[in-house]
């Protein structure tokens, strides 16, 4: 699984600003929607195209449209749901699928409330938006949810991971991640956090993102 750190200015920027803890639910939710727009352009460079031919005023050209199905955008309820926005900016015509997960506070092992995803992923790319990647248990639940139906190329958009959580999802997936017979998995992230604390929370991190996005429940 290839982990890309999407390393430029205005992304360090961005996310120096979300970690601050004085920045409001309103600028955090703003910050977030720029960041993903700007992690989507880096995340779909590998985006499935097919050469087309346009006509224009002067002449025909050739040049490339998304290829069809559309590709799967999957945000995971509930602070995932603040990066929709930010990704479907660039990537209009994607379809959405919710999955639902919340980790119990103190085993910090996921439960899936809701499962909106097309029954047949098959052939279709897909991108899972999850701000933080912790211990990783909801990850890799989520990706393993998409595998199963199919999907054979999943992206992930986090804003932050932590190293522990990107290795236990290599870990828990790793009999899908053969090239030449399972998915591609990518996570591609604003920045690499230093750990996890003992409540697994990510070091510095930003906090509980769910909750500064939409409160505290
Ligand atoms: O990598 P993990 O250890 O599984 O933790 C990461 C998960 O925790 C947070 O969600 P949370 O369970 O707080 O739900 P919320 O989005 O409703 O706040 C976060 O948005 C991830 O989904
Ligand atoms: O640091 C963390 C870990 C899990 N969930 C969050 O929102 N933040
Ligand atoms: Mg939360």
């Amino acid at each position: 699984m290839e982990t890309l750190v999407v390393d430029h200015p205005l992304v360090a920027h961005k996310l120096t600003t979300l970690r601050d803890q004085e920045t409001d639910s309103p600028t955090f939710r703003r910050l977030t929607d720029e960041l993903v727009t700007l992690l989507t352009y880096e995340a779909t460079r590998d985006i499935r195209i097919t050469d087309v031919t346009v006509r224009t005023p002067l002449t025909l050209t050739s040049g490339v449209r998304l290829t069809r199905p559309a590709p799967l955008v999957v945000p995971i309820l509930r602070a995932g749901l603040g990066m929709l926005d930010g990704m479907a900016r660039l990537l209009p015509m994607a379809e959405v699928g919710f999955v639902g997960m919340a980790r119990d506070e103190h085993t910090l092992q996921p439960a899936t409330y809701a499962d909106r995803l097309p029954r047949d992923l098959s052939g279709r790319q897909c991108f899972v938006l999850d701000p933080m990647l912790a211990t990783g248990g909801t990850l890799a639940a989520a990706l393993r949810m998409l595998v199963e139906r199919g999907a054979d190329h999943v992206t992930a958009i986090c804003l932050l991971a932590a190293p522990e959580g990107l290795e236990a999802v290599r870990e828990k997936l790793a009999g899908t991640l053969d090239p030449e017979h399972g998915a591609t998995l990518r996570v591609v992230t604003a920045a690499v956090d230093e750990r996890l604390d003992e409540r697994g929370f990510i070091l510095p991190g930003l906090g509980d993102a769910g909750d500064r996005l939409y409160g505290s429940l």
